[in-house]
Formats: C-alpha cells, sequence, structure tokens
C-alpha cells in the first residue's frame, strides 16, 4: 500500500544542509497499524509532513497503492487517499465545527452525522456544534476535533501525529477504542507517531526514528520490549556518547 524509498528532508542552517530526515526506506500493508516512535527531536513529525507533502522532500519516493505521489501537493495526496491529523492543529477563524467536519468529510454533512463524529471523540456535540474553531477550543478540544475531521472520511492511509497529546484519560479510553476499531477492520492503513505504551503496544510493528534515521524497524513483540529496556542513557546525544 505504501512504499517509502530513500526519503530525505534537509534543510539549509547557515548556509549548511542539515538532513532532519535522512534516507528512510520503509512500507505499511494493507490495514496494517505502524506506530513511529523515538526520541524528541529524532524527526517523527517531519516524516509525516513529508509524507502528507506539507513538507517537500529533498530526495527520494513515494508510493501509494503503485501511484507514485512524490511530486504531489498536499491537495492532491489527500484526494489519492492519505489522512493526516496534525500534532499541533491548525484552528480556523470564523468557521464553525460543523461546516470543518463537512469540508473534511467532502460533503454537507447532517447534524446527526455531525453529532456522531463528535462522540466518537468524546465531544458532547451539542456544546460543540456551532462553535467557532478558534483560540476560544482548549489544545486538548482542538486535538480531539482534529482526530474527528480524519474519521469524517474513509482513506486508505491515516497519519495521526501524537494523538494522545493533550488529551483526557477518558477522551484517550475512546480515542483507543476509535484505532482498534478501524485497525480490525482492516480497511485502513493507521501510521501513529506516539509515545505512549498503550498505543505503542496495538501496533502490528513499530519503527524507531533516531536522529533522522530508522534505528529499528520490526514487529512489535520484537521491538516493544528493546524499547521498555532503553535507558535515558541510550537516548542521549550522538555527540555526547
Ligand atoms: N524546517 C525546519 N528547519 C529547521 N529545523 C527543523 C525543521 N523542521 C524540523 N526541524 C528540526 O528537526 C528536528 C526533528 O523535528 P521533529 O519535529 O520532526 O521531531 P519529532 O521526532 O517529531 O520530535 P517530538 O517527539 O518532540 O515531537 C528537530 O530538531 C527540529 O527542530
Amino acid at each position: 500500500m505504501l512504499e517509502v524509498k530513500n526519503l530525505t528532508f534537509q534543510v539549509q542552517e547557515n548556509g549548511v544542509e542539515r538532513s532532519i530526515v535522512e534516507n528512510i526506506s520503509f512500507d505499511v500493508a494493507d490495514g496494517e497499524m505502524l506506530v513511529i516512535t523515538g526520541p524528541n527531536g529524532g524527526g517523527k513529525s517531519t516524516l509525516a509532513k513529508v509524507l502528507m507533502g506539507i513538507e517537500k522532500a529533498s530526495a527520494g519516493q513515494i508510493i501509494l497503492d503503485g501511484e507514485d505521489i512524490s511530486n504531489y501537493d498536499i491537495n492532491h495526496r489527500a484526494d489519492a487517499g492519505i489522512g493526516y491529523a496534525f500534532q499541533q492543529p491548525p484552528r480556523f477563524k470564523g468557521m464553525t465545527v460543523m461546516k470543518l467536519l463537512s469540508l473534511s468529510a467532502g460533503k454537507e454533512l447532517k447534524r446527526e452525522e455531525c453529532c456522531k463524529l463528535l462522540s466518537t471523540v468524546g465531544l458532547c456535540a451539542n456544546e460543540y456544534i456551532e462553535r467557532e474553531v478558534d483560540g476560544t477550543l482548549s489544545g486538548g478540544e482542538m486535538k480531539r476535533l482534529e482526530i474527528a475531521t480524519v474519521l469524517a472520511k474513509s482513506h486508505k492511509l491515516c497519519i495521526f501525529d501524537e494523538p494522545e497529546a493533550g488529551i483526557d484519560l477518558w477522551s484517550f479510553s475512546m480515542l483507543i477504542e476509535q484505532f482498534e476499531k478501524i485497525h480490525k477492520e482492516k480497511k485502513e492503513s493507521l501510521v501513529l507517531i506516539s509515545h505512549q505504551e498503550r498505543i505503542i503496544q496495538m501496533a502490528d510493528r513499530i519503527m524507531v526514528i533516531e536522529d533522522g534515521k530508522i534505528a529499528s524497524i520490526g514487529a512489535t513483540d520484537e521491538i516493544l520490549p528493546q524499547l521498555l529496556g532503553k535507558t535515558a542513557d541510550s537516548y542521549s546525544c550522538l555527540t555526547c556518547r
């Protein structure tokens, strides 16, 4: 379903090129759940943004269901079947929750459909449906709404960047149920960036990104014990070791 070949993303820093993501290759099978984890600043969100076309790859290839989407922009990749939930969701002043959900679904949603979506992420529909997606929503409310926008439509591949961040325990349990449901149905592939053990252990495979590269990738029962056994020292700055 998704094939990523030699993906690199570089930035210019003081006239020198720095690789944030370096020569990364992996694939995601139909219906598979891949969890990407690893130390802060390792390059996980950047990799996700490059997959979604928010950042442009410096090199490499992205193939979705046999279609080379490497040169597609973000809209074109969304049309090709990728859904994406930001680590820090953007706000849209002047737009209501109902309008945002309809835009995300790609069709005018009925009030009951919006209510259903909102309740899957633990938001009480009556309280939120007419609200503006602006700075008056809390970080956790925004995060849950963002996840609802991805759930509003079916995709070939959904990418969720730290879906757990800022979410209360009750909503977190509902979220886990949603991921389990998607995973069980096997209709969509999932790439979840997470530091949360409960999410990581749901994965079919885990990919650890460290310093812009794949530190390890493999089945969950192989990689998770390694992660749990890692000490803070083993994550320390490479140049300080
Ligand atoms: N456009 C950019 N220009 C310069 N540096 C960047 C750019 N984008 C990302 N970085 C840097 O690249 C590194 C990787 O960032 P990224 O957000 O991808 O890490 P992450 O693994 O998602 O971290 P976290 O777990 O903290 O969310 C960081 O040091 C970040 O500051």
